[in-house]
């Protein structure tokens, strides 16, 4: 029996209920399989408990999440906590911590899920985030704060190292799909340096690529070319901001946010990889078991992918698809079922195969 130890990280608000019902899916696919199992650990991160003792990850966290052979994480963000202090003690730590510098999030329009834009189901996307550096170095600072000539700055840092590794992973990424596409993202026109960097190290790995066709967007105009021409794109490499922005659009487009998953690679396996649904702790829903956790799902197969459960993983992917094929969904999607509804009919529907 193959043994998979995954250290669970549910974070706060709806990553609460979503990671539950991945867990109980992911225990009802080990169970059904009998070949391999999981063996999961809580961990308590999240912000009640930097309310609580002033730290999102206790002295020595890391180490001991270094040890897992994967993460498995709901989101983190709170009412009662910036923004900024949330992402960067909990999530930020552990992405910049493992060095998961891949950051991969697959869109697509799953079986009866309504997309409102017409002519969606052609949308088959792999974006590529590039997840270590760029806008969220964390390089910046504050002086005279409080007085009128206050100052604060944010500059991005594009490194050759980062940039050469990020591109190469797209270009892989893009070779092995059928249709062999890359989109480079940038803003290169209006940003002088970094972005010029980013685009000139991406035209340096290509010729290392012959079999891939490649092109090149402004990310604003990416934006039209996804709502009107969604056909033409197949992976797509963006910075850590822009990847950001266009993949919240990709899972709108695709029919909620509720659906999207992502995968934060470390692809040496030098620390573990961690695997999200890509939404936040949607405040507005959060404790009234109505979140979608169809996103949480798509993430724990491509968690199964990374773990070597290829099985798993596209037996967990065709109960996804029949799951939403049955037009049981949830409010983000136009439905009545609740995130328990869905989990018993999917984990049912595993158990029956
Ligand atoms: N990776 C992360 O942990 C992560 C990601 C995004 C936002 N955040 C944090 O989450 C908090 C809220 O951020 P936000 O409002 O910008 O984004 P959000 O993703 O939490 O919510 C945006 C909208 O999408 C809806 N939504 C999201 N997931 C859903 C689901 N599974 N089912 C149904 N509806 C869903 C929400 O109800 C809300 O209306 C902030 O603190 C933010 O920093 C964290
Ligand atoms: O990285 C971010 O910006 C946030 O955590 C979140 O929006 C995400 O997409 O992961
Ligand atoms: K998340
Ligand atoms: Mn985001």
């Amino acid at each position: 029996m193959r043994g998979h130890r995954v250290a669970v990280i549910p974070g706060d608000g709806i990553g609460l209920e979503v990671i539950e019902a991945g867990k109980q899916v992911l225990e009802a696919l080990a169970k059904k399989s009998g070949d391999f199992q999981f063996e999961f650990e809580d961990f308590d991160w999240c912000s009640q408990r930097y309310l609580e003792k002033g730290e999102y990850i206790p002295e020595g966290g890391l180490e001991r999440l270094s040890k897992f052979d994967a993460i498995y994480f709901g989101a983190v963000g709170s009412q009662d906590v910036p923004d900024h202090v949330s992402l960067w003690e909990l999530r930020l730590a552990i992405c910049q911590g493992f060095d998961q510098y891949a950051n991969v999030r697959p869109a697509r329009v799953l079986p009866g899920v309504n997309s409102r834009l017409k002519g969606a189901d052609e949308i088959d996307w792999v974006i590529v985030r590039e997840n270590s550096e760029g806008e969220y170095s964390g390089n910046g600072g504050r002086v005279h704060q409080g007085f009128p000539d206050e100052v604060g700055t944010e500059v991005s840092v594009f490194t050759r190292k980062g940039l050469e590794r990020i591109h190469r992973f797209a270009f892989n990424l893009a070779q092995s799909r059928p249709r062999k596409k890359l989109t480079l993202v940038t803003k290169s026109n209006a940003q002088r340096h970094g972005m010029v960097l980013w685009d000139e190290v991406f035209f340096e790995v290509a010729k290392a690529f012959p079999e891939v066709t490649i092109d090149r967007e402004l990310v604003d105009a990416v934006t039209t070319r996804m709502v009107l021409k969604p056909e033409t794109m197949d992976v797509i490499v963006a910075t850590n901001l822009h990847a950001d922005i266009i993949s919240d659009l990709a899972a709108a487009l695709s029919g909620s946010l509720g659906i999207a998953p992502t995968a934060n690679l470390n692809p040496e396996g030098t620390f573990p990889s961690m695997f999200e649904p890509i939404h936040g702790s949607a405040f507005d829903i959060a404790g009234q078991g109505i979140a979608n956790p169809v996103g949480s799902f798509w993430t724990a197969a491509m968690m199964l992918e990374h773990l070597g459960e290829k099985t798993a993983a596209e037996c967990l992917m065709a109960a996804i698809e029949r799951l939403t094929a049955s037009g049981l969904q949830t409010q983000d999607l136009g439905g009545t079922a609740t995130t328990r509804d869905v989990t018993q009919a999917i984990c049912s529907d595993i158990e029956s195969q």
